[in-house]
């Protein structure tokens, strides 16, 4: 078919202005992958302090079929650049409002670090008159161009933007609780990192969970639960659990006004992005953590544990017994993570 050929058939970037004739008459391609076919993956925020070594990063990946980059700006400039790496991840660009549609076409995986970042002084919530607007219209051209695609959400403040997807996509019709992920990845990283360098472990062998959010003290990570054990006072506990709370924060102060995490954000998402691929082809066994639509909680979107498969999330995992530390800071994190849902749900139902 042409529009195939054109769209995922090429050997090289192809611009824009190449599919705009095919846009036109775009709409969504079957989603669902044939046995030991390549996912199609994008990347919408490619230009991005994220986005670009999140390129990077998945144009490394032997699993990628077709790696689509969308911006408002630079994505020409990224696909060039890294479609010189030799591997046989294709790569394609867009660029613009009026290219989504091309970028979207038959994806699989949907990525988005699209939107500001916080400067110092500034809570993830001060970013949300920004982002909501960008995420909702993003998630509309998802809605109408790949409705069956996975929906990663690394654009802030999580806690909201997550909500905001899920009403378009129930306005739209397209709504999968298990294909809509809010990444929480990072914090799952930072907890490693920070636990392990605590306890003397290498870091790869830490296993932190984390659940709640992704803001402040809507991050909750369960010291109690960690592997391997970790021994803590009370105290210590808490002071970790605050280093992992205001890690976004500490980077935010480190670069001075030059953006929050980039280089550490883009490991994450490429390792959660992994799972997802790992998981929609077929691996049994792939669990991660992302902040979604839940029973877990009385909370409608909790970040917690989860089971993934074929089809998306297939086991939510209970919380398990929690310390009395933990069941105080879960406490804690209740209203601050209702009200950034409800403010969600409400900008999406207006808007
Ligand atoms: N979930 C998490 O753990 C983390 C989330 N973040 C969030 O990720 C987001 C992106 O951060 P950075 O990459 O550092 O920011 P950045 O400013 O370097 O890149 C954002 C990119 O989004 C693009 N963009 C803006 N409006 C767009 C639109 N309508 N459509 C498509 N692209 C658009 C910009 O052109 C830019 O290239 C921020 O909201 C930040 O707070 C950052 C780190 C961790
Ligand atoms: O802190 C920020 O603004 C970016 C972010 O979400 C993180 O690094 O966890």
């Amino acid at each position: 078919m042409q529009r195939l050929a054109v769209l995922s058939g090429h050997l090289r970037p192809v611009s824009g202005g190449e599919a705009s004739a095919l846009e036109r008459q775009a709409t969504a391609a079957p989603s669902t992958l044939p046995p030991g076919a390549k996912p199609k993956v994008a990347v919408l925020g490619a230009g991005g302090g994220i986005g670009q070594p999140l390129a990077m990063l998945f144009k490394l990946h032997p699993g990628i079929g077709e790696l689509s980059l969308y911006d408002v700006v630079g994505t020409a400039g990224v696909a060039a650049d890294i479609s010189h790496i030799d591997t046989s991840v294709k790569v394609s660009h867009f660029t613009g409002p009026d290219k989504l549609a091309g970028a979207l076409y038959g994806c699989h995986l949907v990525i988005i670090p699209a939107g500001v970042p916080r400067k110092p002084g500034m809570t993830r919530d001060d970013l949300f008159n920004i982002n909501a607007g960008i995420v909702k219209t993003l998630c509309e051209g998802v809605a109408k161009y790949c409705p069956d695609a996975w929906v990663a959400i690394i654009s802030n403040p999580v806690n909201s933007t997550v909500p905001i997807a899920a009403e378009v996509f129930k306005r739209a019709g397209t709504f999968n609780q298990g294909k809509l992920l809010g990444v929480t990845k990072l914090d799952v990283c930072r907890a490693n990192a920070f636990v392990a360098e605590a306890i003397g472990v290498p870091p790869e062998q830490m296993d932190v969970p984390v659940v709640g959010g992704h803001a402040g003290i809507t991050i909750l990570p369960l010291l109690s639960k960690a592997t391997p054990r970790v021994e803590l006072s009370p105290e210590k506990a808490q002071a970790l659990t605050e280093r992992i709370q205001n890690a976004g924060t500490e980077v935010v102060e480190a670069k001075a006004g030059k953006g929050s995490a980039t280089l550490s954000m883009a490991y994450a998402a490429y390792k959660f992005g992994e799972s997802c691929l790992r998981a929609m082809t077929g691996a049994e066994g792939v669990t991660e953590y992302a902040y979604v639509a839940s029973n877990v909680t009385q909370l409608p979107y909790f970040a917690s544990k989860l089971r993934l498969g074929i089809n998306g999330v297939e086991e939510y995992y209970p919380l398990g017994r929690l310390n009395e530390l933990e069941e105080k800071n879960l406490a804690a994190l209740q209203d601050e993570l209702q009200k950034s849902i409800e403010k969600g749900v409400e900008f999406a139902r207006k808007a």
